[in-house]
């Protein structure tokens, strides 16, 4: 067994067992869609990470998991808002955040992210977290869009910065990996956030907006 495999195993073991994230995998199994949910232990961080938040973003939002995982950890009353652009996600989502007992807190918005957070921008709604899991090219633009729509303190959390290793080979010039060394630049760059790389599954980049 491999070292990452070794350690896959050792989580699957020890963390405790999540219905919802079981659910989930035998649903995509039946239909035959990929698994693209966040791993358990990345969606208890994320349920961490929302703890004390009143109100959450998630951009891409598949079967539903990550959002379980952030509603399940936002105050009373906070509410996540989730975009995903194709409608047979949404669907299946709201089934299972139905399922989790989660509805009540969960909003689907149905479009094209980018499209949704300029909407959100003129609206003038603020988020204390936002999580971000969609497509890669878009993440610099999700961040600057991101950056009008975060509370002071807010954090953002990115999901695959590392674009399977391929944002660390400079020779890679495909879109995803040139925008993901481009975020990578921007999260460092911009005075207005302390941020963080870290080497954690497929590369997790965590941005606090300066209160
Ligand atoms: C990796 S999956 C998200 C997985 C989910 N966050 C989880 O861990 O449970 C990415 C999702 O982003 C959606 N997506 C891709 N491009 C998008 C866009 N431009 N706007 C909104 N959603 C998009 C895809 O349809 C897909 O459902």
């Amino acid at each position: 067994m491999s070292e990452p495999q070794h350690r896959d195993a050792y989580l699957e073991a020890v963390l405790p067992p999540d219905p919802a994230r079981d659910a989930i995998r035998r649903d995509l199994l039946e239909r035959g869609w990929p698994d693209m949910c966040v791993p358990v232990a990345l969606g208890r961080l994320l349920t961490q990470l929302a703890m004390g938040s009143v109100s959450a973003i998630e951009i891409g939002t598949y079967a539903g998991y990550s959002a379980i995982c952030i509603a399940r950890g936002l105050s009373p009353g906070g509410r996540l808002l989730t975009l995903e652009s194709r409608r047979e996600h949404a669907e299946l989502a709201a089934q299972h955040i139905e399922a989790a007992g989660l509805g009540h807190r969960v909003e689907i918005a149905l479009g094209d992210a980018a499209e949704t957070l300029a909407h959100l921008r003129a609206n003038e709604r603020r988020f204390h977290l936002a999580f971000v899991d969609a497509h890669k090219p878009s993440y610099p633009r999700y961040l600057d869009l991101l950056l009008d729509l975060m509370h002071p303190g807010g954090l953002m959390v990115f999901d695959n910065a590392f674009g399977r290793d391929r944002a660390l080979d400079p020779s890679a010039t495909s879109p995803t990996p040139t925008a993901l060394r481009e975020l990578h630049r921007r999260l460092f760059e911009d005075e207005r956030l302390v941020s963080t790389l870290l080497p954690m599954f497929d590369g997790v980049a965590i941005a606090r907006v300066r209160p």
